[in-house]
């Protein structure tokens, strides 16, 4: 009985991280977009953009019972990936 329930919750994690990283991909669309507009004139990074999104971001973990200093560290790692994928495709615009 508890395998069972055991397999059934995990079944759901596993559509959780779907979730996830489905968000995350429509998140990366966004950020890609936000990059377009800045375009080659305007610095891609923006740290108090990404100061307020960690403060609202931290307010929500709490909200959740979650570690707001692990969302913290989670939305670091991403927000760097997500600057990184704006200037990627910058470059690639600049090549012929
Ligand atoms: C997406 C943007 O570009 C960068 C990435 C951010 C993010 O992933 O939330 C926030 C600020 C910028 O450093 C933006 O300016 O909004």
């Amino acid at each position: 009985m508890n395998e069972r329930r055991l397999e059934e919750l995990r079944r759901e994690i596993d559509k959780v991280d779907e979730a996830i990283i489905e968000l995350l991909g429509r998140r990366l669309k966004l950020a890609r977009e936000i990059g377009l507009i800045k375009g080659h004139n305007r610095k891609i990074r923006d740290l108090r953009r990404e100061q307020r999104v960690l403060e609202r971001v931290k307010l929500q973990a709490s909200l959740q019972q979650f570690s707001p200093e692990v969302a913290e560290k989670i939305y670091r790692i991403l927000m760097d990936y997500f600057v990184s994928q704006q200037e990627e495709l910058l470059r690639q615009q600049r090549r012929p």
